[in-house]
């Protein structure tokens, strides 16, 4: 009796909160409409009461979004909740916004789960423009993502693919299924924790499995919607049943970290001992160049642990599945696209010839495995919103924008609009190669040609894009040199959950094409990185070996 009392009486203040909202809201709504601009705010389809225009996003908001944009233009505003926003899909607005006005879009908006994955924001990637950030993404670039650092780790990538592609010829030598993207993961987990934290995150497979289980999570939670970011009176309660899930996975990687931080506190102390009262000369990962500015007093940043721990995780968070899954989508628009195929391994078995294995260096050599990495990163962007907030008041294309007005840019749709893309939907490499099969110079995915934004643009664009650049067409040449890919008859389309959260659910139905192979399911699904709907399972079957001796 008194828990239906108690259920009545919260029942009886949400409905008055409600209310309340929608009354203030409205308020403010017109208020903003009036701004002291004399220019108008862009076009904004109907909203509705509290949500606003949330109702809008469907299953996959970056293909909602695109149909709104045809709608009602490349610019409109729009309220999720409470939050003002600006939704841009075209080339030329997006240039206005992150070149022409790139002082008024340098920060990011924050949001409830990642701000609670990283600390209540002490990470680099969502911090506000300013010293702290300056100061993180100087040191990122200039230690372990510019172009002149790649060099230093080419051997670990180098070694990481070898790797990966020992392990799937004897997966191939057993006649076994793989699945495609937790390979991946293995890979670039391992590439990013070696070079950011010279070793792997693992010790045995249990604190690999740990790691990846971690990232994995994570990423997942950074991606998902949370009412308490949109509805002020939902900020209360945890409605989507998001904390007992953010809470467990950040205490098992707190708890990772402690492990990574000891070892490298343990493996300093040892380095002074046998050289003397410094360590200077020793090569330092970036986790050492971290830990050196929190016990510097005089530093000109103060670093505190959580800002270590944020960090680490933003490099293991915008660098392991983005590179994976665009690696994903390679593979995926390969084996849809026989000829496609064909030319990209005639090309590498040209090359590189039948007994070495591909490396970063016969990359300029392979136009046509680029054209086909610039085509996936075009029709699968590893992030389809490229998401910043306006600091000031400004003018796009004739509006008015508020300041703190969220931008979303979308990429998926600006990278598939007709006005620059014929056929924009079909996956063809060739576009980007001229008649005499050479690499276009004119049109790069570096964020200088605004119809082509997969890394984004400026100050802010992405420092990982170097290492992305080598990672992803070295693998996927590698792995169409070295293997055939068979889909999965019986498994193709089959969510294993079980695999990849731990969960076990209904198997899906196979997809079986005409000729009784399974057919590759190109379906999106909804995450930060554009992934795959269902996992990707095939069988890989050898085509060359190029470590003879190994097996
Ligand atoms: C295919 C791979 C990748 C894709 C598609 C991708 C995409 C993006 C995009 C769209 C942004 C936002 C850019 C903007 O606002 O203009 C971004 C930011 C970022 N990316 Fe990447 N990324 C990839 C790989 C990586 C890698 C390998 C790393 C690091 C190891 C990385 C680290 C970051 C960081 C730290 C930021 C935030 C930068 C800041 O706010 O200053 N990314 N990425």
């Amino acid at each position: 009796m008194a828990n239906l009392q108690d259920f009545a009486f919260l029942l009886l203040i949400i409905l008055a909160l409600a209310s309340l909202t929608i009354f203030v809201q409205t308020i403010i709504f017109f208020c903003k409409r009036k701004t002291k601009s004399l220019l108008p705010l862009p076009p904004s389809p109907p909203a509705l009461p509290i949500i606003g225009h949330l109702y809008l996003l469907g299953k996959l908001p970056h293909q909602a979004l695109c149909k709104v944009s045809n709608r009602y233009g490349s610019i409109v505003f729009l309220r999720f909740g409470y939050k003002s926003s600006l939704l841009v899909s075209s080339a030329e607005i997006a240039r206005e916004c992150l070149k022409t006005n790139e002082s008024c879009f340098m920060n990011r908006p924050q949001r409830a789960n990642f701000d609670y994955l990283t600390y209540g924001g002490s990470d680099f990637s969502v911090a506000p423009y300013g010293r702290y950030w300056k100061f993180m993404r100087k040191l990122t670039v200039s230690k372990l993502l510019g172009a002149s650092i790649m060099e230093v780790y080419q051997a670990i990538r180098r070694e990481e693919i070898k790797q990966l592609i020992q392990t799937i010829l004897k997966e191939a030598d057993e006649g076994k299924e793989i699945n495609v993207g937790a390979q991946l993961m293995g890979l670039t987990n391992n590439i990013i924790s070696r070079m950011a934290l010279k070793q792997k995150c693992a010790k045995n497979e249990d604190e690999a499995y740990e790691m990846r289980y971690v990232v994995d999570e994570m990423c997942d939670l950074a991606g998902k919607l949370n009412l308490q970011d949109f509805i002020w009176f939902c900020r209360k309660f945890d409605l989507q049943r998001f904390g007992k899930r953010l809470k467990e996975v950040r205490a098992r990687y707190d708890n990772l970290m402690e492990k990574i931080i000891k070892d490298h506190e343990e493996a300093k102390r040892r380095r002074m001992e046998t050289r003397g009262d410094n360590d200077n000369g020793e090569v330092k990962d970036i986790l050492d160049m971290l830990l050196d500015v929190y016990e510097d007093e005089d530093s000109e940043i103060k670093l505190t642990k959580e800002n270590i721990n944020a960090y680490v995780m933003n490099i293991f968070g915008a660098g392991t599945e983005t590179q994976a899954v665009t690696m994903e989508w390679a593979l995926s628009e390969l084996i849809s696209h026989p000829n496609a195929m064909s030319k990209a391994r005639q090309e590498v078995d040209q090359v590189v010839g039948n007994n070495r294995m591909v490396q970063e260096s016969d990359i300029a050599n392979l136009p046509y495995i680029k054209a086909v990495v610039k085509e996936t990163l075009r029709l699968h962007p590893g992030g389809p919103f490229i998401a910043r907030e306006s600091s000031k008041d400004c003018e796009i294309n004739g509006y008015h924008v508020p300041a703190n007005t969220r931008l979303f840019i979308n990429t998926w749709a600006i990278n598939r609009d007709p006005n620059h893309w014929d056929d924009p939907h079909e996956f063809s490499p060739e576009r980007f190669l001229d008649e005499d099969g050479n690499e276009k110079r004119d049109l790069d995915v570096r964020g200088h040609h605004f119809q082509l934004l997969p890394f984004g643009s400026g100050n802010r664009g992405c420092p990982g894009v170097n290492l992305a650049l080598l990672v992803v067409p070295t693998t996927v040449a590698a792995l169409i040199h070295c293997f055939d890919w068979k889909v999965g008859e019986e498994d193709n389309g089959v969510v294993d959950m079980e695999e990849r959260f731990g969960l076990s659910l209904p198997k899906a139905k196979p997809l079986v094409g005409e000729d009784g192979n399974g057919v590759v399911n190109m379906e999106e699904g909804f995450g930060l990185s554009l992934p795959k709907a269902k996992p990707f399972i095939c069988f890989p079957v050898a085509r060359l070996n190029p470590f003879p001796q190994v097996f």
